[in-house]
């Protein structure tokens, strides 16, 4: 039996504050989303101190939500913003400032492309980091911006770990791997305290690294989003002018009932879909030359036929790209034949005049 939202807050209405009132009535939960059963939230305090009280309360909600039939898994996020208890270099994560006139530009970057999956896990961001690294070897002016506040996974696969510098407290500097221009929420976390992502909302924070990270001018700034159709991907398109949206799917089934779901979330919020991505789709073996179709094979050009959509390429399923994620230098990066499908994902947006 599917969880659902309702059932979520109804289940956080009953985790006690230690001041009085419950996660709910006390306004605390943002960016709920609940995605068949893994349920990710976060919790936003309003200083560090109120965020480490509310640690047993964290530990209450993930218990009784983990005992709700129906779910697998339990992401929670504690965020804290207010006076912090020693000065933060760079204060990413400030509320979001209100903004009129609808989705803006960003200066200097000609042109923005979310990479987002319906379903976690089905290489979304294996696909932005590789078509990034593509276009910058194509010679485009490029950007990475790991928007994944859950699983912001960009460090790891580009393989940078330093914290970004801010020489004036204001502009935060990116940092450059193989050829882009990248930051990611991760690095501006430390890596076994959640709490120390001081600064508070979680929109204000995906808001300043569009705006205050010193992009310079980029031809494509490619967004790793999160999992999902949350409220990162609505703060995105209605913020900012989207050149468009790239949906990652796997073959199978069950990923392909979650990308419908985020592309008619990219309907309803009037972001052009660029077109669909077939991940994991054919599996040669490294030893005999079999090729074996694990997640089944053709299912998203099916999908992107039915609805109309540009279908954008297939992308193997293949050790050495998992290894040269997890090394830090995307297989895009390399000499290898493995590089040749993100070369020509790349190639297919240039030619549409989209990279
Ligand atoms: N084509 C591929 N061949 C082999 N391994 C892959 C491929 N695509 C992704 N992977 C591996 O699968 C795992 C999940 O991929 P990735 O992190 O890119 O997915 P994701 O959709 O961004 O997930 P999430 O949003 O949940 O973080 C990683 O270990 C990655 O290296």
């Amino acid at each position: 039996m599917a969880v659902d939202r309702d059932q979520v807050m109804g289940v956080l209405a009953g985790v006690g504050h230690p001041g009085g009132g419950d996660l709910v009535s006390r306004d605390l939960i943002r960016a709920l989303s609940v995605e068949g059963g893994v349920v990710r939230f976060v919790i936003e305090a309003a200083t560090p101190d109120e965020a480490r009280a509310l640690g047993p309360a964290q530990a209450e909600a993930e218990a009784k939500l983990r005992a709700l039939p129906g779910v697998t898994s339990v992401q929670v996020v504690m965020t804290a913003h207010g006076p912090a208890a020693k000065a933060p270099t760079l204060k990413i994560g400030q509320h979001p400032t209100p903004q009129q006139g609808g989705p803006q530009r960003i200066s200097g970057i000609d042109r923005i492309i979310a990479v987002a999956s319906g379903k976690g896990g089905v290489g979304k961001s294996t696909v932005a980091s590789n078509l990034a690294v593509a276009l910058a070897r194509r010679g485009r002016k490029v950007g990475l911006l790991d928007a994944d506040i859950y699983g912001p996974s960009q460090p790891k696969m580009m393989g940078v770990s330093q914290r970004p510098s801010s020489p004036d407290g204001k502009t935060i500097e990116p940092l450059v791997a193989h050829g882009v221009t990248m930051m990611s929420i991760g690095l501006m976390l430390k890596e076994d305290e959640a709490v120390v992502w001081r600064g508070p909302m979680l929109m204000g924070a995906l808001q300043q690294l569009l705006g205050q990270v010193a992009w310079g001018k980029l031809d494509v700034l490619i967004v790793d989003l999160p999992p999902g159709t949350g409220d990162v991907q609505l703060t995105l398109c209605q913020r900012t002018q989207l050149t468009g949206a790239i949906v990652v799917s796997t073959p199978q089934d069950v990923a392909l009932l979650d990308a419908r779901k985020a592309l008619d979330m990219f309907g309803k919020l009037k972001t052009p879909v660029l077109g669909l991505v077939e991940n994991m789709s054919t599996y040669i073996c490294p030893n005999c030359g079999h090729e074996a179709h694990i997640f089944g094979h053709g299912g998203v050009a099916a999908e992107a036929a039915r609805l109309d959509l540009p279908f954008l390429g297939e992308l193997p399923l293949a050790l050495d790209v998992r290894l040269a994620g997890d090394s830090g230098t995307p297989i895009a990066a390399t000499d290898r034949p493995l590089a040749a499908p993100y070369l020509a994902l790349a190639d297919r947006l240039i030619a549409g005049g989209m990279g």
